[in-house]
């Protein structure tokens, strides 16, 4: 049987990561987790921690560890048996705790993108809510202006991605971010790509990934479940 790749993704808002792990699990059949994709499916549900995780995200500000952890690490129970890729979740270090002792990471993938680049994004970023697909009007417009390339339904605007939460949303990755990446870098497992292009920086990763999942080491450590 094929090893087990679990792997997760770094990098602030408009970094590229939902674009780019979207092609990782195209091209190597990783199962695609997306914290910020659960907690709108749980904002959506209006349940009562859809309502708490709501005043968190509509005003840019990081939702609490220990609603993360219980959100996602049940997910990835759900998904043993099965290579991963996380987006958006570890956050935090205690996040990413909480993830070590469940589960040792074979990769994490940084993403390093000047600041003017994200804005400039993210101020493009419409989304279809149903399905999340993502669309830029410049970098990947939907065919028709406005419309789900599938559905044809509207596509919307985050609250998040406006320009009010978006600086605040920014400045607080940085100071999250480096303890967590700091942990990653100490294992020996950190690898950051810099560009303002995510086509540019895809081949180092398809090569990274590529190499990575073919040559995995022969011990049982990632197939062990909890
Ligand atoms: N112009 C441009 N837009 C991009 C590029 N890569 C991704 N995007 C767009 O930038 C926005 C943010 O990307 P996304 O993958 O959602 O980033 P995330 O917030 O890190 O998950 C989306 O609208 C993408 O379609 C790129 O290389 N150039
Ligand atoms: N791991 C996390 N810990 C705390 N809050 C999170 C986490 N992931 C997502 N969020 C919340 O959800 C929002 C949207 O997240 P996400 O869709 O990943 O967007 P982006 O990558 O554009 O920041 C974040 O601004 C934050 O409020």
């Amino acid at each position: 049987m094929a090893k087990l790749f679990r792997a997760a993704i770094m990098g602030p808002p408009g970094s590229g990561k939902g674009t780019i792990s979207k092609r990782i699990a195209q091209s190597f059949g990783l199962q695609y987790l997306s914290s910020g994709r659960y907690l709108r499916e749980s904002i959506a549900a209006n349940t009562e921690e859809g309502v708490l995780v709501k005043t968190y995200v509509e005003r840019g500000m990081l939702v609490p560890d220990h609603v993360m952890t219980r959100l996602m690490l049940p997910k990835l129970e759900q998904l043993c048996g099965h290579s991963w890729l996380l987006d958006g979740f570890p956050r935090t270090l205690a996040q990413a705790v909480a993830l070590n002792s469940l589960y040792q990471l074979d990769l994490v993938i940084s993403l390093n993108i000047p600041y003017a680049t994200l804005r400039e994004r993210l101020s493009d970023r419409w989304i279809h809510p149903a399905s999340g697909r993502v669309y830029n009007m410049g970098f990947n417009p939907p065919r028709v202006q406005g419309k789900d390339d599938i559905t044809g339904e509207p596509l919307i605007q985050h609250d998040d991605d406006k320009p009010e939460a978006l600086m605040a949303r920014l400045r607080h990755y940085k100071d999250v971010a480096k303890p967590v990446i700091d942990l990653y870098k100490s294992q020996g497992i950190l690898h950051s790509f810099s560009g303002t292009e995510t086509d540019r920086i895809w081949p180092y990763i398809n090569s990274l990934l590529t190499n990575k999942m073919h040559n995995q080491p022969s011990d049982t450590r990632q197939s062990q479940t909890p």
